[in-house]
């Protein structure tokens, strides 16, 4: 079987689009003569779990794109109804893991098999045997397809057909802990070799709040309750005869070390230790230690130099930069030309050198910040408001405005910013919109308005995008310390008066991040201009009058 997984998925990848079930049934015979089969109860042998994890690490490099789950239904350590409950079980050879078929969050809209044909008459009859049979076990789509699949054999190497058939040992109950972001296969080797271990109850802690403060690229983190809906999605399908507890974690052990009738815990070499902890703390507690189940972490055959070499959902999260994260609003008030990205950040987060380089590329920059000082200039109406409003303390012996005790007197104290905002943002509005202007009178198809509080403004209507530059936060205050000369207290005083980077990124089409190595930068750059040019495009052509 290992043999058969790469050239399976990469044959079923051809056909399926989103959800790819796998069902076990080793030796299902779909030949005509031995009348119709019937699903099976697979014991939880060793086998089954290498299984599991080579299916996931096989799909995570042929079939990346598809959400691959195995389903566990029928593989079950006693087939009696005590330890399966809800299969309807009498005991005995004839035992039926499927009483009725079981509804999945994505009903089969075709069934595949890579059941091997003896003669190629047999065809349709070996396809309507495949289709009543996943129809048993299965709640499928009316019209469900079926398809023969014709994986390429890969060669067998002497000694692969030694497989482990020795029974796995099972548990009443089971916990595992972690972020579950994005759900990728390293997680569902995780989850699936749980529900193999588990027989009753299944606990899992969902890391929460201050868990995800250390986190790589946290603002990206999907929200906890999403993470939990695609948990419990994911769980319901793979094994729905479970109890299934998700709770949040706001420390690292959560309910591991107080509930007495948990058995086993699952761990990653990575986060044995954490197992091990969890076991003294338990001892401290007067409670029996768990069972530390070791599962092989999967390996990433498309990670880059910044990312983990492991399966890893930071990697995701870091793949994501540059890419469209949510579409852009629509916006008809808007001419079609230039296209407008609004570019936004906190203080210190890199977003002038991203407007750079994206200048370097062909866009027209537009540094808000520029028409801001502009408009203090002496004569000015900004400038005599200003005066009016703040005194004329704030002016320099030149007669220009002392703009930095300014930000000293604003930065941390709202009323204040709010007094000097609404005196130069209509000016700063003003000025941008002629930019614009000039822009589109020259031709030019994109323009980057880089704007630091262009969501607390609340300009997004002003943009077909928002793209958000993050960076965390102690980086940015050590930046900021560090190129504009002010003191920690300063520039805490600066980033408050901004709207924390998670809020930002609420907002988001496309977020990018400086933290890493310039050339890091440059190719998050790179990709989001490019996979601009893409839209834009496609939009270009969605305007054309139709013939
Ligand atoms: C909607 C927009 O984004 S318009 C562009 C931002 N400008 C404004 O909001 C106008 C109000 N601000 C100002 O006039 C000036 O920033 C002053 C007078 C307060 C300070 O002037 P200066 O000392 O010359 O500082 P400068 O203008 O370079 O701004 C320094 C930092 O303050 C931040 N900042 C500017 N305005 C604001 C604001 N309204 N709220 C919070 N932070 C702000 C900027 O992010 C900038 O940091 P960055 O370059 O790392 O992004």
């Amino acid at each position: 079987l290992p043999l058969r997984i790469a050239p399976v998925l990469t044959s079923a990848a051809q056909v399926v689009e989103r959800t790819l079930y796998v069902h076990l049934h080793p030796g299902l015979n779909l030949g005509a003569s031995v009348g119709q089969p019937r699903p099976v109860f697979i014991p939880p042998v060793v086998d089954v779990s290498s299984l599991i994890t080579g299916l996931y690490s096989n799909a995570a490099n042929v079939c990346a794109h598809l959400d691959v789950r195995v389903l566990l239904t029928n593989v079950c350590a006693q087939p009696n109804v005590a330890a399966c409950p809800g299969t309807g079980l009498s005991g005995g050879a004839a035992a039926n893991p499927f009483p009725s078929p079981q509804p999945l969050s994505h009903s089969p809209e075709v069934v595949l098999t890579d059941f091997a044909l003896q003669d190629p008459g047999q065809s349709r009859l070996v396809t309507q045997c495949l289709q009543r049979y996943a129809g048993n076990c299965y709640v499928c789509k009316p019209g469900l397809a079926s398809v023969l699949l014709h994986p390429q054999q890969e060669k067998e190497e002497p000694g692969d057909r030694g497989g482990r058939s020795e029974p796995m040992k099972t548990y009443s109950e089971v916990v595992v802990g972690g972020t579950f972001d994005r759900l990728h296969g390293a997680h569902k080797t995780l989850l699936n070799i749980s529900c193999l271990l588990a027989n009753k109850r299944f606990l899992i802690g969902v890391c929460d709040q201050d868990l995800l403060k250390k986190k790589v690229l946290k603002e990206l983190i999907e929200p906890y309750a999403l993470r939990v809906q695609h948990l419990r999605e994911f769980l319901q399908d793979v094994k729905p005869s479970l109890q299934y507890d998700i709770v949040p974690l706001s420390d690292p052990f959560g309910p591991s070390v107080v509930e007495a009738q948990l058995e086993c815990i699952v761990v990653s070499e990575e986060t044995r230790k954490g197992g091990e902890a969890v076991n003294r703390k338990r001892i401290e507690n007067g409670l029996p230690g768990l069972v530390l189940h070791e599962i092989q972490l999967l390996k990433d055959a498309h990670h880059t130099e910044i990312e983990e070499e492991k399966i890893s959902s930071s990697s995701l999260r870091s793949r994501l930069l540059g890419t469209l994260l949510a579409q852009a609003n629509e916006t008809p008030h808007l001419p079609l030309v230039p296209y407008l990205i609004g570019l936004t950040g906190g203080s210190g987060s890199g977003k002038t050198s991203i407007a750079r380089q994206l200048e370097a590329l062909g866009a027209v920059r537009i540094d808000t910040d520029q028409l801001g000082h502009e408009t203090y200039r002496p004569g000015e109406v900004v400038y005599n408001r200003v005066l009016e409003e703040f005194g004329p303390e704030f002016m320099n012996e030149d007669k220009t405005i002392n703009r930095r005790a300014l930000g000293l007197k604003v930065f941390g104290n709202k009323k204040r910013l709010k007094a000097l905002t609404d005196i130069v943002w209509p000016e700063i509005a003003l000025r941008l919109k002629q930019r614009i202007q000039q822009a589109r009178e020259e031709g030019k198809q994109v323009c980057v308005v880089d704007a630091a509080v262009l969501l607390e403004a609340g300009w997004t209507d002003i943009v077909h995008e928002v793209w958000v530059v993050v960076v965390p936060e102690e980086e940015a205050l050590s930046r900021v310390m560090a190129r504009d000369g002010v003191s920690q207290e300063d520039a805490i005083r600066r980033l408050q008066s901004q709207w924390g980077t998670a809020r930002q990124v609420e907002h988001a089409n496309v977020v990018l991040c400086t933290l890493w190595e310039p050339e890091v930068t440059q190719r998050q750059v790179r990709k989001a201009w490019d996979l601009l040019q893409k839209r834009i495009q496609q939009r270009m052509e969605r305007a054309k009058p139709h013939s």
